[in-house]
């Protein structure tokens, strides 16, 4: 990503974090080349995320071929990728900028490639710079696969500056 692209990023971010789209919106992706949710990343997941409550998001996901651990079954650093970037959604509730301090990822049952799945996200505690986040993982019978938990910090913008990052 260019310089001025990336400049231009986080001034919108700054203008406008979203935070007034209401229930049943669905929410930009953090950018274009996003792993998780950019459209234009071909080794990305391409989520598309919906608020379905102020502080909830929700999407569907479909992992494939490209996402492979054990034949047939989704890699768990796919499950986390995917869980990773479905709590970078939470931001757009908050409108701070903040970056996955940890996370932990509940593998219940194998989830399998080619059907499709349904997530969601919440903010479950804000404390000071901290935000606890949890989220689940379903089957299309509602059967709960897999749950995660995230401790998310808040950075200011010069965060993604500095050595080997843009400037
Ligand atoms: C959404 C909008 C986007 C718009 C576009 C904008 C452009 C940006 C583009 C895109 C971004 C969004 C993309 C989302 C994708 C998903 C998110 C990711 O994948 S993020 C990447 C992975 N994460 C990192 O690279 C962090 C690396 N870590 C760090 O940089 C630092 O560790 C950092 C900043 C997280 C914290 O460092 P410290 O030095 O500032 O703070 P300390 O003091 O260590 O911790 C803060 C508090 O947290 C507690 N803490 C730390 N670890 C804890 C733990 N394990 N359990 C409980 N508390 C803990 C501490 O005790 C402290 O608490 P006390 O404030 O004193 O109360």
């Amino acid at each position: 990503m260019g310089e001025n692209t990336f400049d231009h990023l986080l001034a919108g971010w700054r203008q406008d974090p979203d935070v007034s789209r209401g229930v049943g919106a669905t929410l930009p992706s953090h950018h274009s080349h996003c792993l998780g949710c950019g459209a234009e990343n071909p080794h990305g997941h391409h989520l598309v995320v919906t608020r379905n409550a102020p502080d909830t998001v929700v999407a569907t996901h479909t992992f494939d071929a490209r996402h492979v651990g054990a034949p047939g079954i989704a890699h768990g650093g796919a499950v986390a990728t995917v869980f990773d970037d479905l709590f970078g959604f939470l931001l757009y509730s908050i409108g701070d900028l903040a970056v996955t301090r940890k996370l932990d990822v509940e593998y219940l049952s194998p989830v399998l490639l080619g059907l499709e799945y349904t997530l969601q996200a919440s903010i479950a505690e804000r404390a000071g710079r901290k935000i606890h986040m949890a989220a689940t993982l379903q089957a299309s019978d509602g059967a709960l696969v897999a749950r995660s938990g995230a401790l998310f910090v808040t950075v200011d913008f010069e965060h993604f500056k500095g050595p080997g990052r843009p400037s």
